[in-house]
């Protein structure tokens, strides 16, 4: 599609003026199709992928229908979630900049209502709101729709979903009949788009044509993990990529807290989100994490969608959404507006299947990618030290060091290359690469590896005869206390860590019941 510009639209000069401010160029597809057609009046349907400015799309359209010196409610926004109405009253008051005589307000549960209410007296004519709260003011009177002239279903399928289609019919109801109503979101299921007739009339379906559901400049990748390691590989993919901000989503408001706790343990700043915190405590965190100062935001579904911060670098499913539409959202909270961005899945055991359906579903490709060993963990630690070590040299005075250094060479029998490496071992925290081998063995319990038996056929030996063998053999007898699991042709035995590089090394190669046997980590099968 050719570029539109918004000086074609027709718009106010104020309105002109507000998105130059905002940096916006040009209109987007959406932006482009459905501006003219919701000023023109009619109901509509508005579906582009995620991060492509629909909220301006209707945002835009809204203000040039409002008539400033009319201080009745006029137009109403309808969002899912709190956060969400926050965020596009922010947008639209961005876009009524240089329009004087406009309230804009969002209105949502968790926020005093009598503070609501004092705002809503002073004549508001464009309410954001959550149904819940909206319903609730509808009731007390504090809101009246008599003069409502337009409605914005904001994740329309979401808000015609189970969970508000009653909610959303209460209000409609009260709202005149001769009203223009426009839904917009990126995902439009076909169960959803057909009860929409029911709420609009001879609606204009807008749709920004593209095969995939997901914007192209996503890398999407996945990773086979199981639960119990999930933090670990979590945390090494974020110090190999290092997202300038990511939103991590959780199915379990437990999950996150659990999540949130185990990554400020290992130095992560991170905070989380979800439905059983407080509204203050929600705003805090969200306010946290759009000036970055957290990194990363652990979410349910709260954050999946409409959020817009523009550094999200990165998206994170650490289970996998229960609906296939929910991967779309979700991994939209980044790559937006044209930025770039990545997305990383965990999925174990037959979540696979569930993986491909969501590929099917999308018309995308999610790559299947190795879990970063501590290795290349700590090759991209070092890599990036030297980086900041190459420009250090270039760039600082280091003087003083140098006559450390210096010192430090006469005072001993190092050389300074000695002491460069050792210093830069220090500040990579350098692991060694022999736990490594027994990281991730699928072992039960902590302190525990699970080890891999080869002893041909299974019916040569019996338990008690290999874990007799394997305490024989290393020379730590009483020591290994295993459990034995028989599996049609795999042996496996679980031995205290610390012991597990003896066992392996001792028992290689000997025989049990003249059979030779051959132990390996589990993780290596
Ligand atoms: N024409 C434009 N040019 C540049 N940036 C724009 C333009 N229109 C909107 N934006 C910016 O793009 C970002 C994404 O827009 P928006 O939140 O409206 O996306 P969306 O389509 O509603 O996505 P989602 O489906 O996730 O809700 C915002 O930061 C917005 O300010
Ligand atoms: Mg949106």
């Amino acid at each position: 599609m050719e570029e539109v510009r918004f000086e074609d639209l027709g718009l106010r000069p104020e309105i002109m003026r507000a998105v130059k401010k905002m940096g916006f160029e040009e209109a987007s597809p959406i932006q482009a199709k459905a501006i003219p057609v919701m000023m023109s009046g009619c109901d509509l349907i508005g579906q582009a992928q995620t991060g492509t400015g629909k909220t301006a799309a209707f945002g835009i359209p809204l203000l040039e229908k409002i008539e400033p010196k009319n201080k009745k409610l006029q137009a109403i926004v309808l969002c899912p979630t709190r956060e969400l109405a926050i965020q596009v009253a922010e947008e639209i008051r961005h876009l009524a900049y240089y329009m004087h005589g406009i309230k804009v307000l969002p209105i949502y549960g968790g926020q005093e209502i009598v503070k609501q209410i004092r705002s809503l007296k002073g004549g508001v004519q464009l309410i954001i709101g959550t149904p819940g709260r909206v319903m609730d003011h509808m009731r007390r009177r504090t809101i009246k729709m008599e003069n409502l002239h337009t409605v914005v279903l904001d994740e329309a399928d979401e808000m015609l979903n189970m969970g508000f289609r009653e909610d959303i019919e209460t209000i409609l109801e009260e709202v005149p009949a001769e009203r223009q109503t426009v839904l917009f979101s990126a995902t439009m299921p076909k169960p959803i788009l057909e009860i929409t007739k029911k709420y609009q009339n001879h609606a204009e379906i807008i749709k920004v044509t593209k095969r995939e559901l997901t914007v192209p400049n996503i890398e999407q990748f996945y990773y086979e993990v199981k639960p119990k390691k999930k933090e670990e590989v979590l945390s090494r993919i974020l110090d190999i990529y290092n997202p300038k901000l990511s939103v991590v989503f959780c199915n379990t408001k437990k999950q996150v807290d659990l999540l949130v706790n185990g990554l400020l343990g290992r130095g992560y700043f991170a905070a989380g989100l979800h439905g059983d915190m407080k509204q203050a405590q929600r705003d805090r965190v969200m306010e946290g994490f759009r000036k970055g100062k957290t990194d990363i935001l652990v979410a349910t579904d709260v954050a999946a969608r409409g959020i817009d911060v523009d550094e999200v670098e990165a998206v994170f499913n650490y289970d996998l959404p229960q609906d296939d539409e929910y991967y779309v959202h979700r991994i939209g909270r980044t790559g937006r507006a044209g930025r770039v961005g990545r997305s990383f899945s965990f999925v174990s055991g037959r979540e696979v299947y569930k993986l491909k359906e969501i590929q099917r579903y999308c018309k995308t490709k999610i790559y299947a990618q190795k879990v970063p060993s501590l290795n290349d963990v700590a090759n991209t630690k070092i890599e990036k030290l030297m980086d900041t070590v190459n420009r250090m040299i270039e760039e600082e005075d280091l003087t003083t060091y140098l006559q450390l250094i210096q010192s430090e060479v006469n005072d001993s029998d190092y050389t300074s290359m000695d002491i460069a490496a050792a210093l830069l071992k220090l500040c990579a925290g350098g692991k060694e690469e022999a736990s490594e081998t027994f990281a991730d063995t699928g072992a039960e319990e902590p302190g525990m590896v699970r080890l891999f038996i080869n002893i041909g056929k299974k019916d040569k030996a019996k338990p008690g005869d290999i874990l007799g063998a394997l305490a024989g053999e290393s020379g730590i007898p009483g020591k290994v206390v295993g459990t034995i699991d028989m599996y049609d042709k795999y042996t496996f035995v679980e031995v205290p860590t610390e012991y597990a590089r003896e066992i392996i090394n001792s028992v290689n190669h000997t025989k049990i019941k003249g059979k030779s046997v051959a132990v390996e980590p589990a993780n290596q099968k």
